[in-house]
């Protein structure tokens, strides 16, 4: 399935969902902050299940107490997708159970 790139718009009306994302050149991304190093990890191998899931990867860096993600959809000429949204959305629902903000 070929995955469509969003317009400027639709970004901009997704994003207003997700505080703390942001849209740059040709990704979305937010960065979180974590209590610890070890809590920062450990928000980093969830995230990582998660993406195998969906078969859908962010450029994933973690920090002494950040995560950050940053994804845009390599099938879809390196464009932002639902897909891209789909992820922030998972990764929103499950970050503040590991105290990231
Ligand atoms: C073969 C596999 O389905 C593809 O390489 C997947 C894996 N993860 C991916 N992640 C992202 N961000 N974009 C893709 O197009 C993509 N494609």
């Amino acid at each position: 399935m070929a995955a469509e790139p969003l317009s400027q718009k639709e970004i901009e009306d997704r994003l207003r969902e997700l505080p703390g994302w942001a849209f740059e050149e040709d990704r979305i991304h937010r960065t979180y902050r974590l209590g610890s190093h070890v809590a920062a990890s450990a928000l980093v191998a969830h995230v990582a299940a998660v993406q195998d899931e969906l078969d859908h990867h962010s450029d994933l860096t973690l920090g002494y107490n950040t995560v950050r993600l940053s994804v845009n959809t390599h099938s879809a000429g390196n464009a932002v997708t639902e897909a891209d949204f789909t992820l922030a959305e998972r990764v929103e629902a499950l970050a503040p159970a590991h105290g990231a903000h």
